[in-house]
């Protein structure tokens, strides 16, 4: 019988310090469902006391999640440790995640205290902590490279406190799988009352061992894990979710450990949170990369076509993505459509369906044959409702390698229709600068980029443009067969999203 261990997922707090990885409210709400859906035991929705943003994200995860419990994480102060409970109060299963840091490095120049200071303050802030929550995380800050003796007496005394969680984290990425398997264990054995709190890991990946020191401390006895999707986070990142889960399932008859995270639901969470923050995952990356379960090589070819557990250890279906041999073109109708995307992990209501069906018939007249990419790249622009204040009509360009590049946008804003006229280096550049004079507002262009989602030529464009404004960092995305188009759609889509932030203000 396998023992169980939990997932506490961080991907809307630590994997949103990665930096240009800031989501919205409601791109955070999104992402927290997901989780909710995949059943991972906690959700850290954010940092409240970082902003009023921050704050509001944290209030409408708490209010939104009803099966895991919500956390936010806060400094060892009072203050913090309010400002996050102000927030958590609307969970049902709230936890305060404190912490401070318990290695000599960070103690001498970061918080400039003593042991003693130290371990004062972390008893003390449990305490504070506990008259308002039952559940407290503590997590002790650089614990891989703090002194055990030091650290053993910090989290026997926090335990004391209260503490229903102590969190080892390896914060900068420094330890390996042996020494990290040797602290997990040297915890259990000198903590003396460690039986009464869960041993929680949190593992980042500088020199690309999160996920394995990670496994590491789930062997030595840890009884929670804390990752993030498709591994982001500060830094280098944190332990992928994905590839923790994966590998426990895959290795249970190793391992011994069960989560309890639906792993058919792991690709949808992981195109979802590309979609939103706009980072790619790299091809090759384990289970979620584009080359994950793809075969190249004739000899690999033939052996899994004789029999896929030739050179396939997990299934594609396992985590959600099948390779099903149904063709969907302009001839589909849509009960294969629904049955399609019901196989991709996406349950939508009728209304998002009927929605979505029109939009792939139209797709189904500029391309001849559509893949999952093709759907999933469909999906994920219209699952997330964005307030469409402005919405493209039309657009001319004129532009050539001895003219200079015209572009005519039409658009509607407000209801009220516009057009403008610009001149441009280059067709893009025409449409955007047409655009910036319709929106007549002031922001900045940060970051373009445009990616081919299938293969083909008729293939769909994807383009990702991030813009900014009071320093707030807002990501448009728009697919098309036509490139200029995409670009135009996700220019309009990032200015959509800057138009509706509420939380934006003037600095
Ligand atoms: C390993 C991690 O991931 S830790 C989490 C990292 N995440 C973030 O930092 C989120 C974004 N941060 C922020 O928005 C800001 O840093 C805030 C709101 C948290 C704090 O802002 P400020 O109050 O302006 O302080 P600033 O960030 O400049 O410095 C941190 C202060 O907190 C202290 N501090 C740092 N960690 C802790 C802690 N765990 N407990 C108590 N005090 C702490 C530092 O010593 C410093 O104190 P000082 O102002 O007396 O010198
Ligand atoms: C705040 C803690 C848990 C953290 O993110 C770290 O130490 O990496
Ligand atoms: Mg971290």
């Amino acid at each position: 019988m396998a023992r169980a261990i939990k997932i506490f997922d961080t991907t809307l707090r630590d994997g949103e310090q990665s930096p240009g990885c800031s989501m919205n409210i409601k791109e955070k709400i999104e992402i927290a469902k997901q989780l909710e859906k995949m059943g991972v035991d906690v959700i850290e929705a954010g940092f409240a006391i970082v902003s009023p943003g921050d704050f509001a994200s944290v209030k409408a995860v708490a209010k939104t999640i009803k099966n895991a419990a919500v956390a936010s994480l806060c400094r060892a102060m009072p203050k913090d440790i309010d400002r996050a409970y102000e927030a958590l109060k609307y969970a049902q299963q709230p936890r305060i995640h404190t912490f401070i840091a318990t290695s000599d490095i960070h103690m001498k120049y970061k918080l400039r205290a003593s042991e003693d200071e130290v371990l004062e303050t972390a008893i003390n802030m449990v305490k504070y902590a506990k008259k308002y929550c039952s559940d407290v995380e503590f997590s002790a800050e650089d614990a891989s490279r703090s002194n055990p003796e030091f650290l053993f007496k910090v989290f026997e005394g926090v335990i004391k406190a209260g503490a229903t969680v102590i969190n080892v984290p390896d914060t900068v990425g420094y330890t390996v799988p042996d020494e990290y398997y040797n602290l997990i264990r040297s915890i259990r054995e000198n903590v003396s009352n460690i039986d009464k709190a869960e041993i929680s890991v949190h593992c980042h990946n500088d020199l690309g061992m999160a996920v394995a020191n990670t496994l590491a401390a789930a062997r030595a006895g840890a009884t929670q894990l804390e990752c993030t999707i498709n591994g982001i986070g500060e830094r280098a990142g944190n332990a992928a979710m994905e590839e923790i889960v994966m590998a426990l399932n895959t290795r249970k008859d190793f391992y011994g450990l069960a989560s309890k995270v639906d792993t058919t639901q792991i690709y949808a969470a992981s195109q979802l949170l590309t979609k939103i923050t706009g980072m790619k995952v790299q091809h090759n990356k384990a289970i979620v990369g584009k080359n994950a379960f793809a075969h190249e090589a004739g000899i690999h070819q033939h052996g899994v076509l004789a029999n896929s557990s030739t050179y396939e250890i997990m299934t594609p279906e396992s985590i959600g993505l099948t390779t099903n041999s149904l063709v969907l073109g302009k001839h589909s109708g849509r009960h294969a459509f629904e049955s399609r995307l019901n196989e991709l992990g996406y349950t939508l209501s009728q209304e998002q369906l009927d929605k979505i069906f029109e939009n792939f018939k139209e797709l189904t007249d500029k391309k001849k044959v559509i893949y999952d990419k093709d759907l999933e790249a469909l999906i994920q622009e219209k699952a997330i409702e964005v307030i469409e204040t402005c919405k493209l009509n039309q657009f001319t360009i004129n532009c050539g390698n001895t003219i200079t590049s015209t572009a005519t946008v039409n658009i509607t804003k407000n209801n009220q229709e516009f057009e403008e006229v610009s001149l441009g280096h280059g067709p893009i550049d025409a449409a955007f600068k047409a655009i910036e004079k319709i929106v007549d507002d002031r922001f900045d262009l940060e970051d373009y980029s445009l990616n081919s989602i299938t293969e083909g030529e008729d293939a769909q464009g994807e383009a990702i443009v991030k813009i900014r404004r009071y320093g707030r960092l807002y990501t448009g995305r728009g697919i098309s067969t036509d490139v200029i188009e995409a670009s135009i759609k996700a220019y309009i889509n990032a200015i959509n999203k800057m138009l509706n932030d509420s939380e934006q203000q003037e600095v």
